[in-house]
């Protein structure tokens, strides 16, 4: 047996796959386990998942982490603790009698609820939302797939009226099944998931009257999370199942969030872009939420025990992996998305084709819901190609736009981009992404950032870990920095194609 020491584990469930990794006091990965899961597209714009099979894919990878963990000669009982990190904004429902959801989970991106945001939109007071909640009202937030299901699902209906409708994040679904549902009811959220509800204050990190009054939601009827700090070694409860059960589930953030803290962005200023199915840029702007005025969200960075709550200036892309994965399943053109920069690379350029991949309209800073994927500039001379590489540039044009308005905001300008995500593993598009910004991106040599600012939420709060402090020489080397090889002329130059194709690509589904 290998000497006893203390590890840390963190469920990493994303918007295509669920990931469970056990990190040492160092901060490494040494035994992981990851699952994807079915993506379901009932419509156009419609996008679901299946909440049960959820909690089955994190419940397999907490068991084949843990056995390759145990092949390693180590002892489960050497877990101290769970953190969950997750994606955001994804909505579920539930009757709190059965624990059994009440219809498939509506995923972040998905633009059913358009027509009811619009409606919304109309209502006096709807302009001063953001300023309380940081989120701009939209289909993105969960408050909007909430309101759907309210209208159009009777059995979410009855519960509502019976007062048995439960709604969750992901994060709380998660705590409330792992703990074994009904029989323990854990019902929690931590504040970097429900500032993404549209329900909560940020400046109280509590639920507003206000906010849900203008929804129109009676609380004595709905059922929400009580609202804890991100890292409690009490709050959120313990595994109920599987091979850690009674593990505390001590650490809980919002995976965009996760990410900024697994890059250890702790001082205002440092920020980080993550690149998987969407792709979000979150920047530390310390203990006050700035609220944007070019586009961008505030959001709660992190809320950990012992400490002041942070904030972050957030901008926010729907589609970046996604689009490797549409080239791949919808087009054909590759078998994987690590093929996408081999093929980018058989052309020199994108041979004047600009794809805007608006498949849920376009988030920030633009915010245009009528938009819808684009494709610009198609003439026979383009090739497959062409338009590889104008899909891994939509994502690179976004975060320039996002960049700019942040300076914009935050009043600081970055020096440098740390970077992390799956496409993040496309050097071409590391390399596009800084000719575009003109400035240096950092990629770490462990990637799996995410997972780790979970594992530091849990290990904070068991104490495993004591301070930030702790964390100086996490993932500090071999890192891949990627240097700005092109003129700011010629960036701007390819920047104003881009910035003409997204006025032109209005309009279209409204
Ligand atoms: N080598 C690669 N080049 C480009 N894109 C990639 C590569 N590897 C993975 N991806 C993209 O990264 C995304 C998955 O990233 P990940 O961070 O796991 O996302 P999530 O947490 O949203 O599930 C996929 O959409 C995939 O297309
Ligand atoms: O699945 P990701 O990594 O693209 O993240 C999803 C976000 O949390 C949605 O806001």
């Amino acid at each position: 047996m290998v000497a006893q020491e203390s590890f840390v584990g963190s469920i990493d469930q994303g918007t295509t796959s669920t990931r469970f990794l056990i990190f040492n006091k160092k901060g490494e990965p040494v035994a992981s386990h990851q699952i994807e899961f079915k993506q379901i597209y009932p419509e156009p714009g419609w996008h679901e998942h299946d909440p049960n099979e959820i909690i089955d894919s994190v419940e397999k990878c907490i068991d084949g982490a843990v056995k390759r963990f145990e092949e390693q000669g180590h002892s489960a009982k050497s877990i101290k603790a769970v953190g969950i990190t997750n994606q955001r904004e994804t909505t579920v429902v539930w009757d709190s009698n059965s624990g059994e959801p009440l219809y498939n989970a509506i995923v972040w991106t998905d633009t059913r609820a358009q027509n009811l945001v619009r409606k919304i939109k109309q209502r006096l007071g709807a302009d001063e939302l953001q300023k309380i909640c940081g989120v701009p009202l939209s289909t993105y937030p969960s408050v909007s797939k909430l309101l759907w299901f309210m209208e159009n699902v009777p059995a979410v209906k009855e519960c509502y009226e019976k007062g048995t409708l439960a709604f969750g994040t992901i994060d709380a679904w998660l705590v409330y099944k792992l703990n074994g549902g009904p029989r323990r009811n854990v019902f929690v959220s931590d504040p970097s998931n429900a500032s993404r509800t549209m329900f909560m204050d940020l400046q109280t990190l509590d639920y507003s009257d206000r906010l849900l009054d203008f929804f129109r939601l009676d609380t004595s009827k709905l059922k929400l999370p009580k609202i804890v700090k991100s890292s409690d070694p009490k709050a959120y409860g313990s595994l109920a199942s599987t091979v850690l059960s009674g593990v505390p589930i001590a650490g809980c953030l919002g995976d965009q969030s996760a990410a900024l803290v697994g890059q250890k962005a702790f001082v205002p200023g440092l920020a980080k872009n993550t690149y998987g199915t969407g792709c979000f840029l979150l920047m530390n702007i310390g203990e006050k939420p700035v609220v944007s005025t070019h586009g961008l969200l505030t959001t709660v960075a992190y809320d950990f025990d012992g400490m002041k709550p942070m904030y972050a200036l957030e901008g926010s892309i729907a589609v970046a992996g996604s689009s490797i994965k549409f080239l791949q399943n919808n087009f054909e053109f590759i078998e994987s998305s690590a093929q996408v920069s081999q093929l980018a690379e058989t052309v020199e350029d994108n041979g004047g084709v600009t794809f805007v991949t608006a498949f849920s309209g376009l988030f920030a800073p633009y915010w245009i819901d009528d938009a819808r994927g684009t494709i610009f500039g198609i003439t026979a001379y383009t090739k497959k190609g062409h338009v590889a590489r104008a899909t891994l540039e939509a994502t690179c044009f976004q975060t320039k736009a996002i960049l700019d308005a942040m300076g914009k905001d935050s009043g600081h300008s970055l020096k440098e981009l740390a970077v992390d995500g799956g496409m993040c593993n496309s050097d071409l598009t590391m390399q596009t992404q800084a000719d575009l910004i003109g400035i240096p991106v950092i990629r770490p040599a462990m990637r799996e950032t995410t997972a780790l600012g979970a594992a530091i939420a849990a290990g904070l709060a068991v104490g495993v870990w004591n301070s930030l402090e702790d964390f100086k020489d996490v993932n500090a080397e071999g890192k891949n920095t990627f240097k700005p090889a092109i003129s700011p002329e010629e960036a701007d130059k390819k920047f104003g194609r881009w910035e003409k194709a997204v006025q032109m690509c209005r309009g279209w589904a409204s």
